[in-house]
Order: C-alpha cells, then sequence, then structure tokens
C-alpha cells in the first residue's frame, strides 16, 4: 500500500526503526505520558490522529507506548501497523466496568480471553477462533500484579463496540438483544466489559504476534444494580505499573 512515504506508517505516523519490539497499548492517547514517565530517556517519537507514541527504554532495552484510541478498528490498525515497523510484545492497558459483584472499583483485572461480540475482529477470522491472550504475558502480568500488591482478577472480558449499549441498553433500539446477551455473558462468568482486547487478540494471532490485557476497573454496573458500594475510581497507574513490570520480566528472562 502506497499511501504513505516509504518507511513511515501511514496511521501511526511512525518511521522503521522507531519503536521497541514490546509496546504498551493504551486506548487514551493523554495515558501515553503517564506511560512514559515510567520509561528512561523516553522521547514522542509520533503522534497523528489517535496515535501519539513514546519510545524510551526498560532495563536497556528499548520499550514504546501507542495509544490506540477507542474500539476495535483503530486497535486493529494501530498493531498492524506497529508489528510492519517491528514491534512483536503487545500489552494493552485500559480502563474497563466490572461484571461481577467481586470486581471493585480500583481492582485489576487481567483478560485471559474476550468475547467478540464487536465488528473487526469478525473481518480477521470466522467467529468460531477464540480471541485469547498470550499465556506468557498474562502470566507475567499476574505475577507482576501480586508482586506489587495490586487487588487483581484473572479471566473472559466482554468486548463490545457499543459503550452506551453497555450502559444503557434499555434506550437501544436493539436493547432486548443487548439485555439478553449481557445476562449470558454475566452467566458465563465475564469479569468486566472493555472494547479493544478481542480486536488485538485476534489480530496478533493472525499476525503471530504476543498480545495480552491488564485493566482498571473504572466501576461496576452490576454492582450499582445490587446496591452495593461502586465509586468511581479513574487513576490507571496501577494497571501502567502491573504491565512495566511484567515487560520488565520478559527482558530479564
Ligand atoms: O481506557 P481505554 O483504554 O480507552 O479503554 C476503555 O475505555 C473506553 C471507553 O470509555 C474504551 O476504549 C474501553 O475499552
Ligand atoms: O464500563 C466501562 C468502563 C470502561 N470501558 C468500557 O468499555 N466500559
Amino acid at each position: 500500500m502506497k499511501y504513505a512515504e516509504e518507511g513511515m506508517q501511514y496511521h501511526i505516523g511512525i518511521r522503521n526503526g522507531e519503536i521497541g519490539k514490546y509496546v504498551i497499548l493504551p486506548g487514551d492517547p493523554k495515558r501515553c505520558v503517564k506511560i512514559a514517565a515510567f520509561l528512561d530517556h523516553a522521547r514522542l517519537v509520533a503522534d497523528n490522529r489517535e496515535f501519539v507514541t513514546y519510545t524510551g527504554f526498560l532495563e536497556g532495552e528499548r520499550v514504546s507506548v501507542t495509544s490506540t484510541g477507542i474500539g476495535g478498528p483503530s486497535a486493529a490498525i494501530a498493531m498492524e501497523e506497529l508489528v510492519r515497523a517491528g514491534a512483536d510484545t503487545f500489552i494493552r492497558v485500559g480502563t474497563c466496568g466490572g461484571m461481577q459483584p467481586q470486581v471493585k472499583s480500583g481492582d485489576l483485572v487481567i483478560a485471559t480471553g474476550a468475547v467478540r461480540m464487536e465488528g473487526t475482529s469478525r473481518e480477521y477470522a470466522p467467529i468460531e477462533f477464540p480471541a485469547v491472550a498470550d499465556f506468557h504475558l498474562s502470566g507475567a502480568l499476574e505475577r507482576a500484579a501480586e508482586k506489587l500488591g495490586f487487588s487483581c482478577h484473572t479471566g473472559v472480558v466482554q468486548c463490545k463496540d457499543s459503550f452506551y449499549g453497555q450502559h444503557e441498553p434499555q434506550k437501544m433500539p436493539v436493547g432486548y438483544e443487548l439485555q439478553e446477551k449481557w445476562n449470558a455473558w454475566i452467566k458465563l462468568g465475564c469479569l468486566a466489559s472493555e472494547m479493544e482486547s478481542a480486536a488485538l487478540f485476534v489480530v496478533a494471532s493472525y499476525l503471530n504476534v504476543r498480545a495480552a490485557s491488564v485493566f482498571l476497573t473504572v466501576a461496576n454496573q452490576e454492582r450499582e444494580r445490587l446496591g452495593l458500594e461502586n465509586p468511581v475510581v479513574h487513576d490507571t497507574e496501577k494497571a501502567i505499573r502491573t504491565a512495566l513490570e511484567a515487560v520488565r520480566e520478559l527482558i530479564q528472562s
């Protein structure tokens, strides 16, 4: 494809040689600078659309941070172009909404797999194919959260394309379907809902690279429904530190 000059990735604006093989993937571009602050000698290498990239060092190894924006389409584009630029190991650092009563605001969630109730992954793989995280990366995230003493849940998460379809299904013309499926995901033990991991895990399988996800639980609408305590938490630092500790372990191993 010839949309960009030679050696430059069209959407993310990265030039060859500007990123590490390890990339942290937040959704929010403003999270990039917070993550980059944990790297040595981090510098901004690209800023195009929703895709902001910093590259720095961890344990002497080059590590990058690229925001994906919201949803599967832009997350898949980011991963495709980062792989073309040389990356092979991805950890999404996101936010999520808890679904099970034990998943409380401020807790971390690590995804072992993701429900593919979004559109992007269907343009890569038939729906029978599972969206699964890399086993070794997820294990490294679990060990990191435990080492850092953070409250953490590991399991399947649910992905969708409509944030408001999750939060206000009754207002949607297809609310009957959204509500029925939501109840099914809860019965099946889904821990939390977010928007990018299903696409990232399926694209990673297709491109033969490694991907995993860790999230901050912002709040939990099921706890709200049950009349349980449910504050709103926005600070993603625990998820960021967990991801970077996992990358550190991978670099040292
Ligand atoms: O905080 P980020 O990483 O963007 O993740 C979550 O937040 C956004 C919705 O508010 C979606 O992108 C969802 O996956
Ligand atoms: O409830 C939430 C919180 C973050 N991201 C989501 O997709 N849903």
